[in-house]
């Protein structure tokens, strides 16, 4: 089977690999969609993401959607042919963690993607079964592939208890960012400001529902959320930016006990912050890391139209154009998310 392999040289090449055979509780599954991640590009450029680096041939793409094309013989409720949603995160099932339900800080994952486990620019891909989720037919392929980031979002969501009517602010509308804002709508808030630098991405926004947007490198954030909110505040303020996160302005833009849910990952997020501000207006301040358990409820959003996702896929390129659609993913500031096609 063919694979786009990222060297050790930070090159992508198509390397010819054996089609690997599933496992008694796995699925063989011929991918179709894969999305490129912000993580991915960061892999490609620079050839490591904190402590991990990628030390030897590595298979990027962790926002996967497939077709199964054989089952092991311990699988059951899934079948040749079913359209399936790739949970990337293979995690041990007994850490303290685990066990309390929160798997997205097992310690002992294997995330695909993330060096040294193989992400899915392949062909066809074994993953546990448990970890394959079933696409009705009003979901696409695409958005399956995109209930990787949509799971994020609507994780951060839950951890900012964004409840009906509420008021929420997000910094950045990227993937994340517009992610957060569809799983807010869908949990219920009916004021949503979005924040970025870049116009592009707010009229995007704007498209798709945000109320007010904002571009800090002209606005203030806190003092847009301010006037929409006549003083209050936004009940839940979200961090999805790639930069080194504006703590001030986040705790400024929340309401009186309020929440701010940091989700973005700079490379260097040391920050000072005036702890005052966060005790005498009681904030929640809260991180927010992958998701647990969210892929089935991102599939029945989707399936309902409760939320929509596949807007922010702008562009797709072949597999064999890898490259270019990194150059793209990585060049281009008016592109939210490029999609890699598998297959025919
Ligand atoms: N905590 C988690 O579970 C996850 C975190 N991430 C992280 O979230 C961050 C965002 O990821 P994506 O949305 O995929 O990236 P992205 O590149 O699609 O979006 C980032 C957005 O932030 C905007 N931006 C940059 N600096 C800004 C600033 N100072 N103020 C306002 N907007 C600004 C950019 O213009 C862009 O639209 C990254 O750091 C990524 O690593 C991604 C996935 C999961
Ligand atoms: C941080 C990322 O972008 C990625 N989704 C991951 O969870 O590793």
């Amino acid at each position: 089977m063919q694979t786009a392999v990222l060297t050790e040289d930070l090159e992508f090449e198509f390397e010819e690999r054996e089609r690997p055979t599933p496992a008694s509780d796995e699925v063989l599954v011929e991918m179709t969609d894969v999305g490129i991640c912000k993580s991915d590009v960061h892999y490609w450029e620079h050839g490591k993401i904190g402590e991990y680096v990628v030390e030897d041939p590595l298979l990027l793409g962790h926002e996967s959607a497939g077709v199964i094309a054989a089952v092991g013989d311990d699988v059951e409720g899934l079948d040749i042919g079913d359209r399936v949603a790739l949970e990337p995160g293979i995690v041990c099932g007994t850490c303290e963690h685990c066990r309390r339900g929160e798997y997205n800080l097992c310690p002992n994952v294997d995330f695909m993607a993330t060096p040294p486990f193989d992400g899915a620019f392949a062909e066809y891909v074994v993953w546990p079964a448990n970890l394959a989720h079933v696409l009705p037919d009003s979901v696409s392929q695409v958005e399956g592939a995109l209930c990787e980031p949509f799971a994020v979002g609507l994780h951060a969501t839950r951890r900012g208890s964004v409840g009906h009517g509420d008021t929420v602010a997000i910094l950045g509308g990227g993937t994340v960012g517009s992610v957060t804002m569809e799983a807010a709508r869908a949990a219920g808030a009916t004021d949503i400001i979005v924040a970025d630098i870049v116009d592009s991405k707010l009229e995007r926004a704007e498209e798709h529902g945000a109320d007010a947007t904002v571009n800090v490198r002209e606005g203030d954030f806190a003092a847009t959320v301010d006037e929409y909110t006549d003083g209050r505040g936004a009940d839940v303020v979200f961090e999805a930016t790639d930069s080194e996160p504006d703590v001030e302005a986040l705790i400024d833009a929340a309401r009186r006990g309020g929440t701010v849910v940091m989700i973005g990952l700079a490379d260097e997020a040391t920050v000072e912050v005036d702890a005052l501000e966060i005790i005498t207006n009681e904030l929640d301040v809260l991180g927010s890391f992958r998701d647990a358990n969210r892929y089935g409820p991102a599939i029945d959003l989707l399936a309902e139209g409760a939320a929509d996702i596949e807007w922010i896929a702008d562009f797709t390129e072949p597999l064999a154009n890898v490259k270019e659609a990194f150059e793209r993913a990585h060049d281009d500031d008016d592109a939210i998310k490029g999609m890699i096609s598998i297959g025919e």
